[in-house]
């Protein structure tokens, strides 16, 4: 194979090299995980050095050009793809040749076309149930996978089931019976049915695919996985893609590949040049009223909000409320009815401002997402990479914001670090910030109140002890939608409801 060498600007390359060394040592792997948590740059290090690359030759490559077949070929013209993006254009020969694939592509860029199409491929040409599984860390994602097998592999007639947590065990039990072609889940509840449920077995998988890799390769998710490739077979297809591919030796290691292919289409930290990025530096305790303003000031924009915790997240939204805001929580101590009616209210527009946790940070496709706020920082640059990835997404513009307060600017370096660039500072009339404080801080007291009592009520143990199920449901209606909120603490927040924020 002609090969050249890595080029460290945003172009399509090519590899073909065997990386998986022989295994590292447990404890090894433990500290790696850590330190990548505590400190990007250092991984940056460990990116191997001897990729081998080569560039795109044709620029006008089509979807049949790539060796896919007549039905798929008309499904990528129905959802209007007209030509495969890098990523597709670089990994679908590679995987229709049968080899193990490493993908490393931008947020946006098409990934999950790209390891879908050569397994519908694959399955059309030698059809069996239990065809695929494909892991995803999220809920949330793993049900929008599943809805793209469908629409891509409607022309062939391909059977898909959803297997996650959260939902009713004995109903997914029954899908499996019915012997699907392919299965989408997170790994822990595909781990339960392998144990639990009767007649349910993997040993007929020829693909398996880690999407969000990384992060499934984790110390969270990592040893639910060794569990789960101990009991499928080791004749198989495995893919692993991600936006921020990992480079540690043990955490590939543990995917078992066999000889893959890396193709990478972005260097490690890069984001699409659609997406403008900002910070805004000001002191923590006006961030409320930042926060404020700018949702005043970029009215009408789709906009998720992203916040460290749970609880963050269900105060910040009883704020916006409070003052009017159309804003509905996202965050994994919701029940899962709760999380994917929350998700479809933003995607359906019904709502525009979608408060998250890191649950959302990962593959959430919403074209219509135009800003992402950073409220918290993120932990590490890639989750940085990932939250602001849910904009600019497929060749579109969006704007990102990061709050950036006297407690965050060592954390915010090593994101510029990782980015290799300086962000602007978003530009804002500091005054009109200042004359919001007052209001913001009587919202915020409320929202306060308010959340003790939802924390009373789940205490007493009623139904969703550990959730936020039926206060948030009071809350999430067309009514908080309009802004008429009526509080259930007090008459004078009703008499709040005509000081609506929004312009
Ligand atoms: N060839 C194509 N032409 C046009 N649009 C495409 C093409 N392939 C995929 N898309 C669209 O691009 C959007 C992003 O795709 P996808 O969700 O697979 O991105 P991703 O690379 O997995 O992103 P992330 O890293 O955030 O998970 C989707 O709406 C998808 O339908």
């Amino acid at each position: 194979m002609a090969i050249k060498q890595l080029n460290k600007t945003k172009k399509v390359v090519k590899a073909e090299k065997k990386v998986i060394p022989p295994p590292a040592s447990e404890s090894s792997e433990q500290e790696s995980d850590q330190s990548e948590l505590e400190n990007d740059a250092e991984e940056e290090e460990e990116t191997e050095t001897a990729t081998e690359k080569e560039e795109t030759k044709n620029e006008n490559v089509t979807f049949k050009d790539l060796g896919l077949m007549q039905p798929l070929v008309d499904a990528c013209e129905q959802l209007k793809f007209k030509a495969p993006t890098e990523i597709q254009k670089e990994s679908i020969p590679w995987s229709l040749q049968g080899r193990d694939i490493i993908g490393l592509a931008q947020t946006g860029s098409g990934k999950t076309a790209a390891f879908a199409l050569p397994i519908l491929q694959a399955l059309w040409n030698n059809p069996s149930p239990m065809f695929a599984c494909v892991m995803a860390p999220t809920r949330e994602l793993a049900v929008q996978i599943s809805e793209t097998f469908e629409s891509l592999g409607s022309t062939i007639g391909v059977r898909c089931v959803v297997i996650v947590g959260g939902m009713d065990m004995m109903a997914q039990s029954i899908a499996l019976s019915k012997k699907p072609h392919i299965i989408v889940c997170t790994p822990g509840r595909l781990q339960d049915h392998l144990e639990n449920t009767k007649g349910f077995s993997l040993r007929s998988l020829k693909y398996l695919v880690l999407d969000e890799a990384d992060r499934l390769l984790d110390m969270d998710f990592g040893p639910i996985i060794d569990q789960i490739l101990k009991v499928i077979p080791k004749e198989r297809n495995t893919f692993l893609f991600s936006a921020t591919m990992t480079t540690k030796v043990a955490k590939l290691q543990r995917a078992s590949l066999n000889n893959p292919v890396k193709v990478e289409v972005a260097t490690k930290y890069s984001t699409v040049s659609t997406l403008l990025q900002y910070y805004l530096f000001f002191p923590l305790k006006q961030k409320d009223s930042y926060l404020v303003y700018l949702l005043n000031e970029l009215a009408g924009n789709s906009t998720i909000v992203f916040s460290r915790t749970c609880n963050d997240c269900q105060r910040i939204t009883l704020l916006l409320r409070n003052l009017g805001f159309p804003a509905i929580p996202l965050h994994g101590q919701l029940s899962q009815e709760k999380r994917l009616g929350a998700l479809n209210k933003f995607k359906s527009g019904n709502r525009n401002i979608l408060i998250a946790t890191d649950v959302a940070s990962r593959g959430l496709d919403i074209p219509s997402v135009d800003i992402v706020l950073n409220y918290d920082l993120p932990n590490n640059s890639k989750d940085y990479i990932h939250r602001v990835g849910r904009t600019a997404r497929a060749g579109r513009s969006g704007k990102s914001i990061t709050f950036v307060t006297q407690y965050d600017v060592e954390v915010y370096q090593r994101i510029e670090q990782a980015l290799d660039k300086k962000l602007d500072e978003f530009p804002v009339d500091k005054d009109a910030v200042m004359l919001l404080q007052e209001r913001v801080d009587e919202a915020q007291r409320f929202a306060i109140t308010e959340l003790k009592e939802q924390h009373a009520t789940r205490g007493k143990g009623g139904r969703g002890k550990r959730q936020f199920n039926s206060d948030d449901k009071d809350r999430d209606d067309d009514s908080v939608q309009a802004g008429a909120y009526h509080s259930k603490s007090g008459a004078a927040r009703g008499n709040r409801q005509g000081k609506k924020m929004r312009k």
